[in-house]
């Protein structure tokens, strides 16, 4: 019997970039369309950093939402050196569900992030006392470390003695790419999760670099070896729940990711669970795509699972060279004029 379509539980996207202004109505209709609740990543020009602000663009990401749409985003603030028990108090109340640690100067607009974790000691053992998780993006921002190491020393260098100091503190290691990450994840002590993106469940560092360089490709963590790839679909495929979805899906207009300095970020929002269907069809994990996209995530932050179902149909389409985006600029989704083997059919 040939397989026409696969229907699940409506998944979740745990980690996603909307940005703000008129972006809001390119980029929350793709994302609403196929999930029903995102974590949505604070890393505005300037940050989300307390929860009045995170209530506000709350606000405004729901003002680009289309008419009859049914779409929760689920906010998140930026820890900085100066985040107050008072802030995160505020935050646990106003129902924010995380704060997102980025090291100074690891990604796209990070420049506000924690120079030193020591400076967050009072937030962070707020947190804990709490169960407000801390979303990390786990990368070091050393000069001196290599970019494709950047990922694995972080886990060693600060993410073990962090756990060590607060060992109820629940985590999320955000977009892991390397086989460090997973074993990691999979092996320590309670309270740790990661979300995985569909780009580095399908792509190794091949796809950015070979027969010319694909800035589409490039994002942040950057894409890895074929060995990490391996170990990433082996961990999103086995079933357990420490893994589950985050598109990480992150727009930046085409001008500035063909660039002498390209942006770091790649869109998927429009074409998601066609990627993740694709990636566990291809190990033949299919029955696990539903625990990693829909279960796994509520779970961990103590979310009712969604009500309704989708359906991907196994039928062929062809995604668009360029969508458009603010100011007459292009945004160009990953896999722009590519066929893609699923389709998303819609809610059921
Ligand atoms: N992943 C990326 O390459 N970019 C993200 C930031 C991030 O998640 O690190 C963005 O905001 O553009
Ligand atoms: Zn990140
Ligand atoms: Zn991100």
């Amino acid at each position: 019997m040939t397989l026409t379509h696969i229907d699940i539980i409506q998944p979740d996207d745990m980690h996603v970039h909307l940005r703000d202004g008129d972006a809001l109505n390119t980029v929350v209709p793709h994302t609403a369309r196929q999930f029903a609740r995102a974590m949505i990543m604070p890393n505005l020009k300037p940050p989300v950093t307390s929860a009045d602000m995170a209530a506000a663009y709350q606000t405004r990401i729901m003002a680009a939402l289309p008419e009859g749409v049914n779409f929760t985003p689920l906010m998140t603030l930026y820890l900085t050196d100066r985040t107050s028990p008072e802030d995160v108090n505020a935050a646990f109340n106003a129902g924010v569900k995380g704060f997102k640690l980025y090291p100074a100067g690891a990604t796209t607009n990070s420049d506000a992030g924690v120079t030193s974790l020591g400076r967050c000691s009072a937030a962070l053992e707020v947190m804990e006392a709490l169960g407000l998780p801390l979303l990390v993006h786990g990368e070091v921002t050393d000069v001196d470390i290599d970019i494709f190491d950047r990922e694995a020393i972080f886990i060693d260098r600060i993410l073990i003695p962090l756990r060590a100091r607060y060992p109820k503190l629940k985590v999320v290691l955000e977009h892991i790419t390397t086989r460090q990450a997973a074993e990691y994840v999979a092996t320590s002590e309670d309270g740790i999760a990661s979300t995985i993106t569909a780009h580095h469940l399908l792509y190794n560092r091949n796809a950015m670099l070979v027969g010319g360089i694909r800035p589409h490709y490039f994002c942040l963590p950057i894409l890895k070896r074929e060995s990490h790839r391996e170990a990433l679909i082996a961990a999103a495929a086995s079933g357990n729940p420490r893994f589950f979805l985050g598109t990480d899906s992150a727009p930046h207009a085409q001008h500035t990711k063909e660039n002498a300095c390209g942006c770091a970020g790649c869109y998927t929002a429009l074409h998601a669970m066609e990627l993740y269907a694709t990636a566990f069809e291809q190990v033949d994990a299919l029955d696990k795509l539903e625990g990693f996209s829909s279960v796994f995530g509520a779970q961990f932050y103590g979310l009712p699972l969604n009500a309704r179902k989708i359906r991907l149909l196994k039928e062929e389409w062809t995604l668009p060279d360029a969508l458009s985006f603010v100011d007459g600029q292009s945004l160009v989704p990953l896999n722009a004029g590519e066929a893609m083997g699923w389709k998303f059919a819609g809610i059921l």
